[in-house]
């Protein structure tokens, strides 16, 4: 939402003089006003040095100044930080207006002020450090906001930090600096956190969890950055600290992933079982290659071309408006998110709980190349309108999508759709269910000496097969990719995440099954 207070600054005594033009006006929304600065027209600069002396004769005629720095909107969804300098004859009137900016951006309580920054130095190309030092570090500073960084020193350290140590009163939200992997830590330490605070088991797939208050912002430094990408529109560094600053927040759905009524973990963007279980069980093994290891890897798997036999069973949304073959896209303020959140509040008991609920689970047996389930719609640099496009950041439901054994011919078809504006469901093979939960069986039972095996990173008969695409048979198990992690089970339950109790604000109306707020809406904001 806008404010209503704009800054007209046609006012007659002042002058813009930040372009060379005289005398034009220039309307800022103050909630997208960053900071705003007095200027010292005589030394130029009155703060940090980044203004430049006006032109002499200027400076005589006007000699008070202050700079405006604002979000500017560029290409594809980008933003950029731009500042606009005013002259005035009028030290007092000068001092007013700055004051007056200054009231007005202190009222904006959905600004952050204090931060916890989280910098996975490993993650994507391993610029996360830089990143964060050149593009957001300045950022956060002239927006006076303070920071508290820690860079991780090993895998899970920003998530076990979070669930133990850090003092979470002290910040207005968080931040992760990497890709999905550290927003995934980031949940995770956060739910768990939260949950033990408040007495809670998240071992129980029927257990309504409490809402996390902290918000999550997501500076792209990954290899596939999925859900910054999905929720901004972009993977931009200064557009992510940009959405931060300003204090935008996207609620945003939450999977719980149970193996024997015994909790794994949180999924938000995609559940992936047979290829993009197998793209990432082998990149793992290439990290060292950074993004370009999920295309070899894509490429390695494509060729294996292994399907998988199990039953899929769920419990389609039926009580819902939308359909993952809709042309709508999810924004911001999406109205559908709205409307099927409003399902799940204090006063609606789910439907798909009651007994009398008409829709009950389907249940569908057969081998599948892929099962995939997106949360949202995966959007990322390799694929821009995701894998399921239509799918909702907020709307308690997740996209199953089926893709059956086909020819690699039809499957390398299915593949390349993800990339143009053909639709990838458009296609014999492949069928989508808007789902509130399922479940994965595989035809043969995974016993837990296996388990274990596979959870200890040692390899079976079938990896082996895997490993080698000559061999024509195709394992018995993949694995589930998990927002980028492996979860070596292959029998699992998943279920949209319920939160309990009042809905907090106006963005967790949009969903009240979701725990997790992340800063940042897509694109245009409403
Ligand atoms: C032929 C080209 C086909 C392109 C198909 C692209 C579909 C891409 C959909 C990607 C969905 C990604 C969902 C996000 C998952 C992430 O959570 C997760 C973790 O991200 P992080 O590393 O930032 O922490 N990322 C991933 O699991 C990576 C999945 C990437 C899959 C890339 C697949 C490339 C396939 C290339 C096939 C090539 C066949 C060529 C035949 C001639
Ligand atoms: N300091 C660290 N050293 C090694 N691994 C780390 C470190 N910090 C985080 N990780 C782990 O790195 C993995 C990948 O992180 P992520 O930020 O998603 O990058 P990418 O997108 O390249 O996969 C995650 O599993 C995360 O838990
Ligand atoms: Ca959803």
């Amino acid at each position: 939402m806008h404010h209503p207070f704009k800054v007209g600054f046609c006012f007659p005594k002042f002058l813009r003089r930040d372009k060379g033009e005289s005398g034009t006006s220039h309307g800022v929304s103050v909630s997208e006003i960053l900071a705003v600065r007095e200027l010292d027209v005589d030394s130029g600069t009155k703060d940090d040095g980044r203004w430049q002396k006006m032109p002499q004769k200027s400076t005589e005629a006007y000699p008070y100044a202050f700079t405006v720095s604002y979000v500017e909107r560029a290409w594809q969804h980008r933003w950029r930080c731009s500042d606009v300098t005013f002259h005035c004859l009028e030290g007092a009137l000068c001092q007013q207006w700055v004051q007056t900016i200054r009231e007005q951006l202190t009222a904006l309580t959905s600004r952050p002020k204090h931060l916890l920054v989280y910098i996975n130095p490993y993650g994507g190309k391993q610029q996360g450090e830089r990143i964060y030092e050149q593009k957001v570090a300045p950022l956060f500073t002239l927006a006076s906001i303070s920071t508290h960084v820690i860079v991780t020193e090993h895998a899970n350290h920003a998530r076990d930090h979070l669930r133990t140590e850090a003092e979470l009163k002290k910040y207005d939200g968080v931040v992760c600096v990497g890709g999905d992997g550290m927003f995934s830590e980031m949940v995770h330490g956060l739910v768990s956190r939260t949950q033990r605070d408040n007495g809670v088991d998240q071992n129980s797939p029927e257990e309504k969890l409490v809402p996390c208050t902290l918000r999550i912002g997501i500076i792209p430094a990954g290899s596939t950055d999925c859900i910054c990408y999905a929720t901004v529109g972009i993977n931009d560094p200064v557009t992510s600290a940009l959405h931060i600053i300003v204090g935008d927040a996207q609620a945003m759905d939450v999977c719980s992933v149970h193996h024997n009524n015994t909790f794994l973990r949180y999924s938000v963007s995609l559940l992936g079982y047979g290829f993009y279980g197998d793209v990432l069980a082998d990149s793992e093994r290439k990290r060292w290659m950074g993004p370009a290891r999920y295309d070899f890897s894509g490429f390695k798997t494509f060729l294996t071309h292994h399907y998988y036999e199990g039953t899929v069973s769920f419990l389609p949304a039926t009580d819902i408006l939308g359909t993952p073959r809709d042309k709508t896209r999810c924004r911001a303020g999406c109205f559908i998110c709205q409307h099927n959140g409003q399902l799940y509040s204090e006063d609606h008991q789910p439907l798909f709980l009651l007994p009398e609920y008409k829709g009950g689970w389907r249940v569908i047996r057969g081998k599948f190349l892929a099962i995939n389930a997106a949360s949202m719609s995966c959007a990322c640099p390799r694929s821009p309108k995701g894998l399921s496009p239509a799918a909702h950041l907020a709307d308690g439901t997740t996209d199953l999508i089926l893709v059956r054994k086909c020819s690699r011919f039809n499957f390398l078809r299915h593949l390349l759709r993800h990339t143009s504006k053909y639709d990838q469901f458009d296609m014999t093979f492949v069928e989508v269910h808007r789902v509130r939960r399922f479940r994965f069986t595989p035809r043969y039972c995974q016993s837990d000496s296996e388990l274990d095996l596979r959870e200890n990173g040692k390899k079976l008969f079938s990896q082996i097969c895997r490993d080698h695409p000559a061999c024509s048979c195709s394992p018995a198990y993949s694995s589930w990719n998990c927002d980028g992690e492996i979860l070596p089970h292959a029998a699992i339950e998943v279920g949209l995440v319920r939160i309990e109790g009042k809905i907090l604000d106006e963005n967790l109306l949009q969903s009240a099954q979701t725990g997790v707020k992340v800063h940042l809406p897509f694109g245009q904001r409403p």
